[in-house]
């Protein structure tokens, strides 16, 4: 059990807006606060999936939002760019030599994907390795450079059945699982659990999203040698969902919110890091002659650990996708559609937390 799992939910959200949601300020630049999120994904069959993610990136409440393709994928990033004016479409996925750090560097979260399609899709084989290699090369530089990272839908895939990848892509899990958020539905948990009977367990700070009708967390110790901890722990999100519509995407729309709400988190350490480290030129803050001093949310309260900072960011959003969702379903009922739930998302956010507007 987790240590949340004996909170009752107001006592989790009144901790999240303690700890997790930092307050608007005409103090923040773009970017600075609200965060930078870049959604990886789509195919020539799925150009919703990684729209949906990408828009409730921004919709959640992501200042700059960027949205990674092929080029190859027929007319996919055109069509992504007609979507909506509010994401930075970058068609790189299938460059053969993708230098991640011109478009990751300042990045504090990021989906990998929703709609991205499977190397054994027939029409895909000409440029499909490339694509997926460069999958792989992005998680890879997401963890050394602590960039939190959501795997979704065909990430997933490549993790659990994907013979040339799914190695790989554990490795990864298993030496900085600490960065990665997995957010199976019910049939892509069962291909993971095929896979690695010891899911739970494998892979230390690693944290699993189970979406369903209740939402379920498990997080898996950091350290495979704290015995004094329960391993897995495991916080469930009872909170009712009155939408009987099953759309797909809405679980796109979760993991979207999930990447900034994690952005956010990654922000708030980052701004640990440098208070209390000497000045040593890293001005990503601006705290240049602020030695010591937090710049961002100085008042905050802090969780225990990074696996803390998850597992209340999914529960959060966890409860803001439900109230969401309850909503376009009292409106719209068997034709609520995703974009339905999608608009949706501010409103719940907004009944949630309030305002969340800096006291002066
Ligand atoms: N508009 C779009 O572009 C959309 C594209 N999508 C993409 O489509 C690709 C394939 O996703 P799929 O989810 O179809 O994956 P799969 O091809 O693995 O199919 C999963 C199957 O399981 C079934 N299923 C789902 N939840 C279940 C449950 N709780 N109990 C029993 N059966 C269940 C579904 O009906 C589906 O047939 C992914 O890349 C995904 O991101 C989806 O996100 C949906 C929206
Ligand atoms: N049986 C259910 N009853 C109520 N809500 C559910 C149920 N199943 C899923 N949900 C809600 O829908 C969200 C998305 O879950 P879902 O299983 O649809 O994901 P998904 O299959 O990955 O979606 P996508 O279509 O985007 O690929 C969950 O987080 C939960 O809030």
């Amino acid at each position: 059990m987790s240590r949340f799992a004996k909170y009752t939910h107001l006592e989790l959200i009144q901790l999240a807006q303690k700890t997790i949601i930092p307050p608007l300020s005409s103090r923040y630049h773009k970017g600075q606060v609200g965060g930078r999120v870049c959604v990886v994904g789509g195919s020539f069959k799925f150009c919703g999936a990684p729209f949906f993610a990408a828009n409730a990136t921004m919709l959640y409440g992501s200042d700059l939002t960027y949205l990674v393709c092929s080029d190859k994928d027929h007319d996919l990033s055109s069509i992504l760019k007609i979507y909506s004016p509010n994401l930075m479409v970058n068609p790189v996925l299938s460059e053969p030599h993708l230098k991640c750090e011109s478009f990751l560097h300042n990045v504090h979260s990021v989906v990998i994907g929703p709609g991205l399609g499977r190397r054994e899709d027939e029409v895909m084989q000409e440029t499909n390795d490339v694509k997926f290699d460069n999958v792989i090369k992005i998680l890879q530089y997401c963890v050394e450079n602590k960039i939190f990272v959501v795997i979704d839908a065909d990430g997933l895939y490549l993790l659990s059945n994907d013979n040339k990848y799914k190695s790989k892509m554990s490795d990864l899990l298993k030496n900085h699982g600490k960065y990665i958020a997995l957010t199976p539905n019910v049939i892509e948990l069962k291909r993971l659990q095929k896979e690695y009977p010891d899911l739970y367990t494998r892979f230390p700070g690693l944290i699993i999203l189970e979406k369903g009708k209740n939402d379920k967390i498990i997080s898996t110790n950091q350290s495979n040698d704290s015995t004094n901890e329960e391993n897995p722990q495991i916080l469930e999100n009872t909170v009712e969902s009155h939408c009987l519509k099953r759309c797909g995407g809405q679980g796109d729309t979760l993991t979207g919110c999930l990447a900034t709400q994690l952005g956010w988190c990654n922000i708030l350490l980052r701004d640990d890091e440098n208070s209390s480290k000497n000045d040593d030129g890293d001005d990503n803050n601006n705290n240049n002659n602020n030695k010591e001093k937090h710049v961002i949310w100085p008042d905050r309260k802090r969780l225990e650990n990074i696996a803390e900072y998850k597992v209340l960011s999914a529960y959060v959003v966890s409860t803001v996708v439900k109230l969401a969702s309850s909503k376009a379903f009292a409106e719209k009922f068997r034709s609520m559609q995703t974009t339905d739930l999608n608009n949706k998302v501010g409103e719940a956010f907004y009944e949630i937390f309030g305002d969340t507007v800096e006291k002066e």
